[in-house]
């Protein structure tokens, strides 16, 4: 039978990078992960692509979804739905492939109480002021919106203990060398707790 592959959460405030930390590592030659697709009520924004940057659904089909047990976890966010395909992340693990979400916290703690065998990699922001000065930049969301991201966003970073991990986004780049290096050791960690030196020794 294969081996399943390592469930990867990466999960942070609005803003602090992860989408943009995301689209780096899976860019690199050397990044072999499967990104999952969420779902959401929120309306596209420019550029946005559905089937691509998420599956964009109405409440109605939101809630439909819940009800049928379709998401492996799902969260009301800012005024919105967000969740993750259970059957996506499911197929994919037993294929042995390692499976990267990119959610928000409370979503995050859902997980974590599904797979407590996930890697969970908390994103942080330098400062609150860099945080909001990076949402303003971003330019996708009103005043409010972007106050109600920073309120939310102030809970958020008082969760970061309830993960494995936290890297710091200052540089992308080095936030993405940091991630691939924490998902090399759980693997390198995982191979070393299954029966390994029995492979070894049987060689003789
Ligand atoms: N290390 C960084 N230094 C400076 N700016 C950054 C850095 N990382 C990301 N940004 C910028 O910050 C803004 C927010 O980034 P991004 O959209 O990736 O955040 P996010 O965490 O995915 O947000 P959300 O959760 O709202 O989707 C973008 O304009 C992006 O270019
Ligand atoms: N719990 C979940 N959170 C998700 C999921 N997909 C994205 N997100 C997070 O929602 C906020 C807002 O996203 P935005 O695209 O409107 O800026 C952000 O923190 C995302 O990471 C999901 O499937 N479940």
């Amino acid at each position: 039978m294969k081996e399943r592959g390592l469930l990867i959460v990466l999960s942070g405030p609005s803003g602090v990078g992860k989408g943009t930390v995301r689209k780096e590592l899976f860019s690199q030659e050397d990044t072999a992960f499967e990104y999952s697709i969420s779902m959401t009520t929120r309306k596209p924004r420019e550029g946005e692509v559905d089937g691509i940057d998420y599956f964009f659904k109405s409440r109605e089909e939101f809630e439909k979804l819940i009800s049928q047990n379709k998401l492996l976890e799902w969260a009301e966010y800012v005024g919105n739905y967000y969740g993750t395909p259970v059957d996506y992340v499911e197929k994919t693990l037993s294929e042995g492939k390692d499976v990267f979400l990119e959610i928000e916290v409370q979503g995050a703690l859902q997980v974590r109480n599904a797979f407590p065998e996930g890697l969970f990699i908390f994103l942080s922001p330098p400062s609150l002021n860099e945080l909001k000065n990076r949402i303003v930049t971003r330019g996708t969301e009103t005043e409010e919106l972007i106050n109600n991201r920073m309120k939310v966003a102030k809970e958020e970073i008082v969760m970061m203990d309830a993960y494995d991990y936290v890297v710091e986004n200052e540089n992308v780049l080095f936030a993405c060398d940091r991630i691939k290096a924490i998902v090399t050791a759980e693997h390198c960690r995982r191979e070393r707790v299954a029966p390994r030196y029995k492979k070894i020794l049987e060689v003789e």
